[in-house]
């Protein structure tokens, strides 16, 4: 049994004084679902307020974003090492906002899937395990695209580091047109394409597929969380909007408690 895992993104949002008072909230009721792995990533300034916060109390933490270069000038970036010494567990890597608004292109513009690829290899290599977000756009979504697009990721991935390094990796599943949009995949949807997931990384590998977790991101609330989080091959969330308040927080995690029966 895989077990669960949901991560709370809280994109760019928040204040110290306001993530005092999220952070509390979640501590505070942290017992209820101490049987699933939960982790939060703040924005970068406040990473250290967050690692405070939750050291002892079981919960993990990590981050947006990281370089795919170790050090030197690059001007706003983050790298896995520096990321290591906050002892960061997660980062995520390749999300739709990192993608679409923020073009990561590299200087020859290649596409963007070998930048994630590269970013893969510096957070498994610091030993930060890399939650790898990909889905369709809502124009991909609607001509049928959804496999491809995500065939495409998973190979390039693969091709690059080898299916060995996905035994230590967390991978979401995103539909872009699910993101911030309060329409979220249905739970027959997400089982689907997750379940093509798995064959995916199967045909390289069946007993890292088995033992992977995919996660579903898009609009994850405390109503829809149980239904989606039930469906055998969605492994938990990843949670936008529904992580910043600690009462609809702690019901998603307490949804993902359910799963393990
Ligand atoms: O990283 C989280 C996802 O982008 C989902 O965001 P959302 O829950 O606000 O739709």
């Amino acid at each position: 049994m895989r077990k669960p895992l949901v991560a709370g993104n809280w994109k760019m949002n928040g204040s110290s004084a306001s993530n005092n008072v999220l952070l509390d909230g979640i501590i505070a009721k942290s017992d209820t679902f101490a049987s699933v792995d939960v982790a939060l990533f703040p924005p970068a300034v406040y990473l250290h307020q967050v690692q405070q916060a939750l050291a002892g109390t079981g919960l993990f933490w990590g981050t947006q974003n990281l370089s795919q270069f170790n050090q030197g000038a690059y001007t706003g970036e983050i790298s896995a090492l520096m990321l290591a010494d906050f002892d960061c567990d997660y980062v995520l890597i390749g999300h739709s906002e990192r993608r679409c608004l923020y073009a990561e292109l590299d200087l020859d513009q290649r596409v963007l899937d070998r930048i994630v690829a590269e970013k893969y290899e510096m957070s498994v290599k610091a030993g930060i395990t890399p939650i790898i977000c990909i889905g369709e756009s809502p124009e991909e979504h609607a001509v049928g695209r959804t496999e491809e697009v995500i065939a495409r990721l998973l190979d390039t991935v693969i091709a690059y580091q080898g299916v060995e390094g996905l035994a230590h990796t967390v991978l979401a599943y995103e539909p872009v047109w699910a993101i911030g949009t309060g329409r979220s995949a249905t739970p027959e949807w997400a089982q689907d394409v997750h379940s093509f997931m798995r064959q995916r990384v199967a045909k390289h590998d069946p007993t890292i597929a088995e033992s992977l977790r995919i996660l579903y991101g898009g609009s994850v609330n405390s109503n829809n969380a149980a239904p989606l989080f039930s469906q055998p091959d969605v492994d938990g969330g990843l949670v936008g909007g529904g992580s910043l308040n600690a009462d609809e927080f702690v019901k998603i995690c307490q949804a993902a408690v359910l799963k393990l029966g």
